[in-house]
């Protein structure tokens, strides 16, 4: 398996327990990893692969369709939205408030999982 990497992904999002919250959408901070088939590399089209620009306007669109009240919710919603629309059969993200807390840079969450039993390759971590 090959991994796809995507950092620092500045996206709006409506997220938080908060009625400030709630009443406007904040930027977030992804960092995402995700496999995706050697095939790729050996017939050198995108055809065989998951197109990480199409990836970015769906996180996007999607953050910008609703809201979550958790950042943990936030996480798992982009997790399924890559294996169940992208095929991805193993994900690592980190999603992060900027500046959300006073004296705290950042704070979010971290998922890495496979779908379907796919399981961490050593390398991918
Ligand atoms: N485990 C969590 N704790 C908190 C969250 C969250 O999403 N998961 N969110 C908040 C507030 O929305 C945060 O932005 C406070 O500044 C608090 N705790």
């Amino acid at each position: 398996m090959d991994f796809i990497f995507i950092e620092e992904l500045r996206v709006q999002a409506s997220v938080g327990i908060y009625p400030r919250e709630k009443a406007a959408p904040q930027m977030v901070e992804l960092n995402l990893t995700f496999g995706v088939p050697d095939a790729a590399a050996e017939h050198d089209d995108i055809a065989d692969t998951i197109d990480y620009a199409v990836v970015i306007e769906r996180i996007r669109a999607e953050l910008a369709a609703r809201h979550f009240n958790l950042i943990e919710t936030l996480g798992e919603f982009v997790v399924n939205l890559l294996f169940d629309e992208f095929g991805a059969p193993w994900v690592k993200i980190r999603i992060a408030k900027i500046g959300v807390m006073k004296g705290v840079r950042r704070v979010g969450v971290f998922i890495q999982r496979g779908r379907e039993g796919n399981t961490l390759p050593e390398t991918a971590g």
